[in-house]
């Protein structure tokens, strides 16, 4: 199998190295480009062994699966290289934000099967949540399923549109999660720790909350009453969060980022 990847950067990197771990594909069966990070790009050469090009006719020759991994904007400038070189047998899988499975193909001026996902840099730890939408002619799905499982879970999306919403909830929630962290760190400077003692407590009880909502079977209600005393600082420490609204500001959050990829994905044969 040869999977080539156009953009090397956060998302690119944490798939190729979440499949290298895990050891679904080899290193030599993975292809890189990209159009700037010329220094990571060699880096990941060096130190896992995959391939690197930028010869558009090497990389797309005998291609199975080609992975759109730059940001929506570079993919005019990416689809210009890879046009005059497609070959029919080769499956688009697109991880960017917004863009439509009909501007792709446009784009690319193929009638090639398509496949959007939209994972998270977990990826890179195999614990990517990723959702996947293909076109109607995508072959033999269980394949790239099967790939995608080397770096997480997957969720089969029926509608393109409902990628918007994993999109927010899924692609950009682990960057929520990491800044309540970040706010959560910056408190517990206010109250008088250091920013180191800030950071290792933080850090600590990131991890630890994590390993019980994955060990425990209890719901995340349950998990937080367990913590919860009557009259107690929990309860104290809850009521403030309540007053503040947490609920409306997380809902918020996410209309925002699921209201930007709907504002990525307009396509001009739309308007
Ligand atoms: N970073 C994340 O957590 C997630 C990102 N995504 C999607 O992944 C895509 C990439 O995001 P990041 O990796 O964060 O961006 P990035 O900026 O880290 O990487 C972009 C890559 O695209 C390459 N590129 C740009 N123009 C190119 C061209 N003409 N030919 C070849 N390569 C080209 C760049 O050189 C770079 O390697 C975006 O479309 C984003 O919507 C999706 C889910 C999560
Ligand atoms: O911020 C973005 O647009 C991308 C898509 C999901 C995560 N990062």
């Amino acid at each position: 199998m040869k999977i080539v990847f156009y953009g090397a950067g956060n998302m690119a990197s944490a798939i190729f190295i979440g499949m290298i771990e895990n050891r679904v594909v080899k290193p030599e069966q993975i292809y890189l480009t990209s159009r700037s990070q010329k220094e990571k790009i060699m880096f990941f050469r060096e130190n896992l062994g995959v391939n690197v090009s930028y010869d558009d006719t090497e990389l797309l020759d005998g291609a199975d699966y080609v992975i759109l991994a730059s940001k929506p904007q570079s993919f005019p400038d990416v689809a210009k290289r890879i046009r005059p070189h497609l070959e029919e047998k080769t499956k688009i899988v697109s991880v960017m934000a917004g863009t439509q499975i009909k501007t792709i193909r446009r784009e690319l001026k193929t009638e090639n099967p398509i496949a959007r996902i939209m994972p998270n840099t977990n990826a890179m730890v195999q614990h990517s949540v990723s959702g996947i939408t293909y076109s109607e002619n995508f072959p033999n799905k269980d394949e790239l399923v099967e790939l995608m499982k080397s770096f997480g879970t997957t969720v089969v999306v029926e509608e393109e549109d409902e990628m918007h919403n994993i999109t927010a909830a899924t692609g950009s929630g682990s960057a929520f999660l990491y800044y309540i962290y970040e706010k959560y760190a910056e408190s517990l400077m206010d109250l008088g720790f250091s920013e180191e003692e800030a950071m290792f407590l933080t850090t600590n009880l990131v991890i630890g909350a994590g390993k019980m909502v994955e060990d425990s079977e209890l719901p995340f209600s349950q998990l937080r009453k367990n913590i919860t005393s009557k009259r107690g600082t929990t309860e104290a420490g809850l009521e403030a969060l309540d007053g503040e609204g947490i609920k409306e500001i997380l809902s918020r959050t996410l209309y925002a980022a699921a209201s930007r990829s709907q504002e990525l994905s307009k396509d001009d044969a739309d308007e």
